[in-house]
């Protein structure tokens, strides 16, 4: 049987003025699929998950999501005025469930208790789990992820792992994590895409069972290393 679609992108180009940002890019996405996408500062990443996102419509070719889309950034982007739990739910248009359902998603992200309090008593991680919960309690077929551990400490980000690995298993939607860390990568994808230069250039295919541990992946993770062009785990 034929997968079903999440997200399809096909000739997908997109110009900022005369400059070509993404140049004809192909690129679908499975429903439960996790997707990774890697590139160099300026490749184009984000400019193609805000497109996916319904946030810029000025393109060329096509970019179709089939059902809810929901995105988390790199910064939790919470109200400050507002309460956790009326974070989680803003917008949404359920007001007599709303403090259920936000209960609920916190609950999700372990972080019961905390509805009532203010976003600035939140530590980063906490707050980035308070996006998550944004994300999730709107049930997303495809769920974007623009770096959403970036700005966590070392530590913080290996507990973000797991928890979005278990609410992806818990929840299943097709997921594309846009990211600079190829072990993050390497731990959270069934497939990673590279990008460069506004075309996709390379694609991964991992299939070891979950949870995975990098070692599982060393060979794809130097293929994926010499596609950025670096040696290092560094990335510019
Ligand atoms: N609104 C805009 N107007 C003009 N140029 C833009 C705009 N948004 C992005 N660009 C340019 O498009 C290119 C791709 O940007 P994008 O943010 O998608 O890259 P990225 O791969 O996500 O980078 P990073 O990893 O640094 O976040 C960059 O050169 C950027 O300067």
């Amino acid at each position: 049987m034929a997968r079903e679609l999440i997200a399809r992108v096909h000739g997908l180009t997109k110009r900022f003025g005369e400059r070509a940002v993404l140049s004809d890019v192909d690129l679908e996405i499975g429903r439960g699929e996790f997707v990774a996408l890697l590139g160099r500062s300026g490749s184009g990443k984000s400019t193609l998950l805000r497109i996916l996102a319904g946030l810029d419509t000025e393109i060329e070719g096509e970019a179709r999501v089939e059902g809810a889309v929901s995105v988390a950034f790199q910064q939790p982007r919470l109200l400050p005025w507002r309460r956790v739990w009326r974070n989680v739910v803003l917008g949404l248009r359920d007001r007599g469930r709303d403090r259920a359902l936000a209960e609920r998603a916190l609950a999700e992200v372990r972080l019961a208790g905390h509805a009532d309090a203010w976003p600035r008593t939140l530590s980063g991680g906490e707050a980035q789990r308070v996006s998550l919960a944004r994300a999730l309690v709107r049930e997303p077929d495809l769920l974007l992820l623009d770096e959403p551990f970036g700005a966590l400490d070392a530590l913080t980000r290996l507990a973000m792992h797991r928890l979005v690995e278990d609410l992806w298993r818990e929840h299943r939607p097709g997921v594309l994590l846009v990211t600079h860390d190829v072990d993050e990568a390497l731990l959270l994808a069934d497939r990673v895409l590279v990008l460069g230069e506004g075309r996709i250039i390379a694609e991964h295919l991992l299939d070891h069972p979950r949870p995975r541990a990098v070692s599982d992946h060393i060979d794809v993770r130097a293929r994926v290393l010499a596609d950025l062009g670096v040696t290092d785990h560094a990335i510019a």
